[in-house]
């Protein structure tokens, strides 16, 4: 038999997917192989991991041209032998991945005996298919399974009511209650991922920020622990530079990057002072620039607006989580209040509470008047700030959009970011936002105030490819687009309830608790 490891053998692929293939030609380069197409008899033939011998030898006949002359039977290789050697930067020997003939079974008998994978080496199109299947919500688990053993490159037609496909993750279609960092086979990579986000967000890299963000939402979703250079490739929106970090970190448990960070003085400095309320990146740095370094330097040598030095009179308050009972406490007492001076009010905390999270990092509430008279908003949002001043709810206020002058407003949004406090001795200063919407935007306000950004992104993206356009304001449709840029903004959608934002999109509907991506 010739040798595989030689450098002169010749290999061709069959049923394996763009993406595989597109690392795999890569490897094959590096390792001397040479790739051909299926009709030189002289190429092993790679196959995806899942055919078995028969489903192979079919699928080589119907794909190629498989001549009648062919002299010898074709020799079928586990395409693991390359992300094997991949793994182990050195090319294997083939030998335990040829894929035998047992002809003594029966062609049906012969599926079932497929060399098992583990769990643990589901290959990178079963997850995806799975990724792709979960928008329907009707699907159940193990129907999902038992299609994707059959299944395991085909890619179903699009059905009406599904989302476009062409990308990896809807994360709007999907419940994060399903994916979870913590307990995920991943959650050392992701762990340090976070950490990167988290810093490329502090220094003033958004769009690194949210790649990295992306590469978690998609190990989120894989059930087994990613061994592979080839796996990582595989996942969607991983790009070449982050693929050879998480490589990095699977290899050495560690990330030279991160721990570069870590150690810059910048860096360290920037992120204290991204916990000042107020504060942007651009003003970080020119506090850096400055030549400060600790809070104390800000307090004693920057010049501060007054919010700023608001946000770091309580520095500590603001960076300490408000335990769920404490915002239904806050809540009570807003309700309260309003009730007293504009009754009818609805109001509705949003934001991480809604979400149901067991603390939160601020108190978001919405607020609307579904009479649908036109409100001036002196009369609603001025009297409430008023009163809850009044009863010493209300310490300090930071923004007050709602007492600009009427005319001089372009939209009948109202925000009020303010610091509160509830009574008791020893309770802390928390960080208030009051939002009042006119009717007709409640719906998308709630969507967009109840977030995740993340959640709140994907669909926004979503609308996009639909050709509408989502805001907090509204959905529009027949939106047409050059580029970024709008050159039809199209018709805005009546929208009464989430659940009709969600139709419009084709999606499932999510409850709060599921949009914590
Ligand atoms: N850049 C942003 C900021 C906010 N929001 C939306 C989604 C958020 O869920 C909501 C409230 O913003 P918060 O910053 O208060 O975020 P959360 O309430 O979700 O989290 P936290 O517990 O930190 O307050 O507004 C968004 O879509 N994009
Ligand atoms: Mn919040």
């Amino acid at each position: 038999m010739t040798d595989a490891t030689s450098s002169s053998t010749v290999v061709s692929f069959l049923r394996v997917g763009k993406r595989r293939l597109e690392i795999f030609n890569k490897a094959c380069i590096k390792f001397g192989l040479t790739v051909v197409d299926h009709t030189n008899q002289n190429a092993f033939i790679l196959i995806d991991d899942e055919l078995d011998f028969i489903s192979a030898s079919k699928a080589l006949k119907s794909s190629s041209v498989l001549s009648s002359s062919s002299s010898s039977p074709p020799i079928f290789i586990r395409t693991q032998w390359l992300s094997d050697s991949i793994k182990q930067n050195q090319l294997l020997s083939h030998e335990s991945y040829i894929l035998h003939a047992t002809p003594s079974r029966s062609e049906s008998s012969l599926t079932e005996t497929v060399i098992p994978i583990k769990k643990t080496e589901i290959s990178t199109e079963q997850l995806s298919f799975k990724r792709e299947r979960s928008v329907s919500s009707s699907a159940s688990d193990t129907d999902d399974e038992t299609r994707s053993k059959k299944h395991h490159i085909d890619i179903q037609p699009i059905q009406p009511g599904e989302l476009p496909r062409t990308t990896g993750i809807w994360l709007c279609s999907e419940a994060s209650s399903s994916t979870s960092a913590v307990g995920n086979p991943n959650e050392k990579i992701i762990e340090k991922l976070r950490e990167m986000s988290k810093l490329y967000l502090i220094t003033n890299d958004k769009g690194r920020s949210i790649a990295y963000q992306k590469a978690i939402e998609a190990l989120k979703r894989c059930t087994h622990p990613i061994r592979s250079y080839e796996e990582i490739k595989a996942l969607p929106y991983v790009k070449q530079s982050l693929a050879d970090k998480i490589w990095e970190i699977i290899r050495t448990n560690g990330l030279v990057k991160l721990s570069a960070f870590q150690s810059r003085d910048d860096v360290s400095a920037l992120a204290l002072f991204a916990g000042v309320w107020g504060a942007g990146t651009e003003t970080t740095k020119q506090w850096f620039a400055q030549g400060f370094r600790t809070l104390e330097d800000l307090r004693t040598r920057a010049r501060l607006t007054r919010t700023q030095q608001i946000g770091l009179k309580y520095y500590q308050d603001f960076n300490t989580r408000i335990p769920r009972e404490e915002v239904t406490r806050i809540e009570t007492i807003v309700k309260q209040t309003a009730d007293e001076v504009a009754p009818g009010l609805m109001i509705e905390t949003c934001g991480s509470y809604r979400r149901l999270k067991p603390s939160c990092g601020d108190i978001d509430m919405l607020m609307t008047f579904k009479d649908g008279k036109r409100h001036i908003h002196e009369s609603i949002l001025a009297p409430l700030i008023e009163k809850l001043r009044e009863i010493g709810f209300l310490i300090h206020d930071l923004i007050n959009h709602s007492e600009t002058s009427s005319t001089s407003h372009v939209s009948e949004q109202l925000t009020y970011f303010g610091v509160c406090r509830l009574s008791e001795p020893g309770s802390l200063h928390r960080r208030i936002d009051l939002i009042f919407v006119p009717a007709n935007e409640w719906a998308c306000s709630l969507l967009y105030f109840t977030g995740s950004d993340m959640f709140n992104r994907s669909m926004r993206r979503l609308a996009r490819r639909l050709n509408m356009s989502l805001s907090q304001h509204g959905l529009y449709h027949g939106v047409v687009r050059k580029g970024v840029e709008k050159i039809n903004t199209g018709q805005a959608l009546n929208t009464p309830t989430e659940e009709s934002v969600f139709r419009y999109l084709n999606l499932s509907y999510r409850p709060p608790e599921d949009r914590d991506h």
